[in-house]
């Protein structure tokens, strides 16, 4: 196997499968994850450097599923003390081997590797830095591990950079590079600036596999998540509506720019019916609690049946938490869409509204998590303010209907995603439900209802 098992040693496969099954970026919780391979790229600087620094891809199987998973981990080796407080990964000899995002020093490698635009390679694999932009970028930034949520882990650079390595790699181009550098392309100011990115090549059972695994951005200066700031201002009583219908215009912009780059085409509504009703089988399967609402949903998703949907490339998984407040206004983040589909389904052209709904619903979500007599006005207000911000003021038109079908359809994963992550949650998508399944006919204006 290439890599093959022992060619970090014992003690390295099984450190590093502890290590990637504790992390919470891990996608088999629950499960019995066994390393499958285990490739030590080629390091990414000279013989003798302290720390001397390399990535490498564990690969993981399960006995009860097909196919196997790719995780990154970057490895700083050290023989003298490592970083005051950080626990070793193994040890590897004379030497010691620990986590290079945690490893200021070894962080710093990462950047110099991209600043240099370096390409290492041996008969394992190859990595490649690729430098789109220097800006203000320099070898001596500070570096510090992000340690907020996230599903991969990211290094600050000072206060101008970030790299994000991710950690469950799919193989093939990195969706948020892709879109970062379209979006980019098309010179919109409402992501963040991509200064680069780092790709890999290595084989696996005599056949060659490529990944993107990293990218370097800029660090949005004084970034405040829009989950925190909208629950800030919800609690103080206070109107979120110019937010909202800043954030319906940025989303525009990102559309707009997204259809120019990617290209638009059209969908009969009666297939996207019936991927969102497949949807709903299974996801009745994971949470019987959405039996009840069945029928109706059903029937809210048929009435796409008489539309040809134009789509588009999409967020995919747009909420507050995928939103950053700065002083130059609002900047939208990771656009790996919904962790829990696959890259076929997440690359797939969809209708915008899958983004628009995904607002609205976490609207629904800040407001029923500070519940209290002023919660679903301002639910209200949000979900009018954005979109109108959305639609420049020209309201839905015939919009209303595919995007209350978009809405019962996240709420049905969202119920999934509860279920599995946060039980104490799921209430909140389930009393979305009863308004999003019930009548079709008319648009109903109650509770978490479509307009
Ligand atoms: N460009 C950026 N500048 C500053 N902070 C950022 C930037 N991008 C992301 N963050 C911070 O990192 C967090 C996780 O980012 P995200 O892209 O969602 O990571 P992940 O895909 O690993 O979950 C965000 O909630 C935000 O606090
Ligand atoms: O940010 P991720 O890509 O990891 O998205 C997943 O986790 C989200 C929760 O962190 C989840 O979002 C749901 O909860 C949010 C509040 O925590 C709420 O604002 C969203 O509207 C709601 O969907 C998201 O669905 C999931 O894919």
């Amino acid at each position: 196997m290439s890599g093959p098992l022992d060619g970090l040693g014992d003690e390295a496969v099984t450190s590093l499968m502890a290590a990637v099954g504790g992390a919470r970026w891990f996608a088999g919780k629950g499960r019995q994850p066994t390393p499958r391979s285990l490739t030590a790229l080629p390091w990414l600087n000279e013989e003798g450097a302290e720390p001397r620094v390399r990535l490498a891809v564990l690969e993981v199987a399960y006995p009860d599923f097909p196919g196997t998973e790719h995780y990154q981990l970057a490895l700083a080796q050290r023989h003298g003390p490592g970083p005051e407080g950080l626990a070793p990964l193994y040890t590897d000899g004379d030497a010691t081997v620990y986590d290079a995002a945690q490893d200021p020093e070894a962080a710093a490698v990462l950047l110099q590797a991209l600043l240099e635009q370096r390409s290492v390679s041996d008969d394992d694999g190859a990595v490649r830095f690729h430098l789109r932009e220097r800006g203000a970028l320099s070898p001596d930034l500070p570096a510090r591990v992000f340690r907020g949520q996230q599903s991969n882990t990211s290094v600050m650079f000072g206060d101008v950079a970030m790299i994000k390595l991710f950690r469950r790699l799919e193989l093939g181009r990195n969706l948020d590079i892709e879109v970062h550098a379209a979006l980019n392309d098309a010179g919109t100011a409402d992501v963040a600036g991509l200064f680069g990115w780092t790709e890999a090549t290595w084989s696996s059972d005599g056949v060659v596999l490529g990944a993107d695994l990293g990218m370097c951005v800029e660090k949005l200066a004084d970034a405040v998540d829009g989950w925190d700031l909208a629950l800030e201002v919800l609690r103080a009583g206070g109107t979120f509506a110019d937010h909202a219908a800043a954030l319906g215009r940025a989303l525009a912009e990102i559309h707009a720019a997204l259809r120019t780059a990617f290209g638009t085409s059209e969908r009969p509504g009666a297939d996207v019916a019936a991927t969102m009703a497949g949807r709903l089988r299974a996801a009745t399967a994971v949470a019987p609690a959405l039996e009840p609402y069945a029928a109706g949903l059903q029937e809210r998703f048929a009435t796409l049946g008489e539309a040809a949907l134009p789509v588009q490339r999409v967020h995919g998984d747009f909420h507050l938490g995928q939103t950053l407040h700065t002083p130059s206004g609002w900047k939208i983040i990771d656009f790996e869409g919904e962790p829990a589909k696959g890259i076929a389904e997440r690359v797939a052209p969809d209708a915008a509204w899958r983004d628009v709904a995904g607002m609205l619903r976490s609207f629904d979500y800040a407001a029923a998590s500070v519940p209290g007599p002023g919660a679903a006005a301002w639910r209200d207000a949000c979900r009018e303010a954005f979109l109108d911000g959305y639609t420049g003021g020209a309201g839905l038109g015939d919009g209303a209907g595919p995007l209350a079908a978009y809405e019962a359809d996240k709420a049905v994963y969202e119920v999934v995603y509860e279920v599995r992550n946060r039980p104490d949650w799921v209430g909140i998508p389930l009393g979305a439900l009863t308004a999003l399944a019930g009548p079709t006919t008319e648009h109903t204006t109650h509770e978490g209802a479509p307009r």
